[in-house]
């Protein structure tokens, strides 16, 4: 129970005053409930099937007195009408405290829901690197709903312990000897309960690992869609979901066969305790009708709502993983947490991040880094380099070299455990990260579009641009024409992940994003390697032009696109193998770069 504990510790902190003003609510309307109960007995006293002054009850004789100086025929009258006064005044206020209630806990599932996106976004690449991004899914949808489930449970137990607590009270009042009685019975069946609240602890397990996997099953397969018709794996796809969701649907039959089980113990036993009370009473205690009477209230009154608590248990358990995997969450994101980002509502216009603009060079100082510690071989081992301010590199090698890991350690998106990558003399580190990092336009080789217009998707890196600037970032990457040739243009929707458009116009529009940013540093990977040779050469012609104005980095296994390049870097197996100028390594005619060469031109060079 620890994890729901902690959240309701974290409700408190949110709603503070609110949440407390909620339970009085619920205290009072409790009470109500008892005082609907005490006016009860009068009635059944003037029915005349109970002797109220023989019944020894406090109040109730005070009441009774002072009923029975009304007139006998306005006497019944009154006893109803206060009955239905009471029990509709709880009803009221029973209504506010539940609107007030639900409205506290959406808020609060609201503030969680951000604090799991923000903190997400906080955290590191590394991070990253080492999840399965449908688990994040998961989490924000299924598990925050269980969540949310588990804390309207709670809190509906919280509710039904108040009342439970004044009912006791209350019986206490009637009859202690009766109540203590209840108690004891409950006591003993909530021992043997927990068998069925430890099996609705592991079928929530259950459920959770479940739905893991279909979260994580059906983000592959749909964006694996195109591989599974043109490869005709549809049926194999489909047994797995079969297999999947009959598990899932057993898993949620035992969970109802556990309830149905346990609810059908519990009234059998309540069965039997009321007419062992009844028989008690009747042939070895010989109480009178009044005290019989009494015993069946409270029983009606008290028993369900143990019931209650015992069913709301065991719902209460099987949404405990959620909370859990929740809380892990949070907990492993704070450990990657590299940023604070500021609220939506606190955010200003001095919040944007300044722009740290390179001037002399950057620099990689004997950086070593393996993804994970129990890795044998480093992704990149003893590199050094220099990349001069305003000038163009190129990265080569084959594929696994270490390319991609390179530019991730260039743009301090992954911190290398030895050596130090250095901007202009000082270390790239916390204090200077995110200042250089907004000065930098990184564009992959899966470029990504939000399901947007073309006009959306550019603006997104500068809201305020003008029609001008789009255009002009858009010619930058030779992608005007085309769009000014779309039916909408600027305002065509290029459809989920930007589907609507070819691979080499994704890349265009998102190279125009890219520069619209005005970086100071353009790093390319694989960024134009799905476009024809007339437009890659437009592209490196505007390269050309961009040449000594931005620090461009690119990696390409199309050498041609790199012709221009002021320096070559060659990586092979995590190491610097080569690095020159392009012609310098052309011709060392033994060095891997020309023979990389000789193989893209399709045989040994003349
Ligand atoms: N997230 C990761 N976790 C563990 N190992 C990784 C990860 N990413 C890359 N690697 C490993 O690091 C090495 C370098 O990979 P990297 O992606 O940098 O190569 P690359 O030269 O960019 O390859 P490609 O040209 O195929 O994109 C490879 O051995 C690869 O298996």
């Amino acid at each position: 129970m620890k994890p729901i504990l902690l959240y309701m510790k974290k409700l408190h902190q949110f709603a503070g005053k609110k949440l407390y003003l909620n339970m009085l609510g619920i205290m009072i309307v409790s009470s109500l409930e008892g005082v609907g109960l005490l006016v009860l007995i009068p009635l059944l006293g003037i029915i005349g099937l109970f002797d109220v002054q023989s019944a020894s009850l406090p109040v109730v004789p005070q009441v009774s007195d002072w009923l029975g100086e009304l007139p006998q025929e306005l006497l019944l009258a009154a006893v109803l009408a206060i009955f239905i006064g009471i029990n509709v005044g709880q009803g009221l206020l029973q209504r506010q405290q539940t609107n007030q209630g639900f409205a506290l806990l959406q808020s609060f599932v609201t503030k969680l829901r951000m604090d799991i996106y923000q903190a997400l976004l906080q955290s590191n690449w590394a991070f990253f690197l080492g999840k399965r991004k449908s688990d994040f899914n998961h989490i924000l949808s299924s598990e925050l709903s269980r969540v949310n489930q588990g804390m309207q449970l709670s809190l509906r137990l919280v509710t039904t312990g108040i009342f439970t607590l004044v009912q006791i009270g209350l019986a206490f009042y009637l009859s202690y000897q009766l109540t203590l009685l209840i108690l004891v019975c409950g006591g003993l069946l909530s021992l043997f309960s927990r068998k069925y609240t430890r099996g609705a602890r592991s079928l929530g397990t259950r459920l959770t690992e479940l739905s893991q996997s279909y979260v994580a099953g059906i983000t592959d397969h749909f964006n694996g869609i195109k591989e599974i018709k043109s490869n005709r794996l549809e049926e194999s796809h489909l047994s797995w979901f079969s297999k999947l969701t009959q598990q899932m649907e057993h898993n949620n039959v035992q969970f109802v066969k556990l309830q149905s089980n346990s609810q059908l113990i519990f009234k059998s036993i309540s069965a039997l305790m009321i007419a062992g009370c009844v028989f008690l009473s009747v042939q070895v205690l010989q109480v009178g009708v009044a005290q019989l009477t009494l015993i069946v209230l409270i029983f009606t009154r008290l028993w369900p709502k143990l019931t209650l608590i015992q069913t709301s248990m065991e719902q209460i358990v099987l949404t405990l993983p959620a909370f859990k995997s929740l809380n892990d969450l949070m907990k492993e994101c704070g450990v990657a947490e590299e940023m604070q980002l500021n609220k939506p509502a606190e955010r200003t216009e001095q919040a944007e991040p300044a722009q740290l603009k390179l001037v002399h060079e950057l620099v990689c100082q004997d950086v070593y880094y393996r993804y994970r510690e129990q890795d044998e071989t480093y992704a990149l081992k003893h590199i050094n380099l220099r990349i001069p301010a305003n000038s163009m590199t190129a990265i080569v090698g084959k594929s696994g070299a270490g390319k991609s890991t390179l530019i991730d350690t260039l743009i301090g998106l992954i911190v290398p455990q030895h050596g130090a990558v250095l901007l202009d003399g000082a270390p790239l580190d916390d204090s200077n990260r995110f200042a250089y990092r907004s000065a930098v336009s990184y564009v992959s080789q899966d470029p990504f579009l939000f399901n947007a217009s073309i006009r959306e998707n550019l603006k997104l890196v500068l809201p305020g641009a003008t029609e001008e600037q789009l255009w002009e970032a858009l010619a930058f990457s030779a992608s005007d024409a085309f769009v000014r040739a779309l039916p909408q243009g600027l305002d065509t929707i290029v459809g989920d992940r930007g589907v609507r458009l070819s691979g080499g116009e994704r890349q265009r529009i998102v190279l125009a994003r890219a520069m619209l940013r005005q970086p100071s540093i353009l790093v390319l990977d694989e960024a134009t390697s799905s476009l024809d040779s007339e437009n890659e050469l437009k592209i490196q012609q505007a390269l050309e032009q961009l040449k000594g104005k931005l620090t461009i980095i690119v990696i390409a296994h199309r050498l041609s696109t790199i012709r221009g390049a002021d320096q070559v870097i060659v990586l092979e197996e995590g190491r610097i193998i080569q690095q020159g100028g392009y012609n310098q390594l052309y011709r060392e005619s033994k060095g891997t770069f020309s023979k990389l060469l000789e193989y893209q031109a399709g045989g040994p060079m003349g």
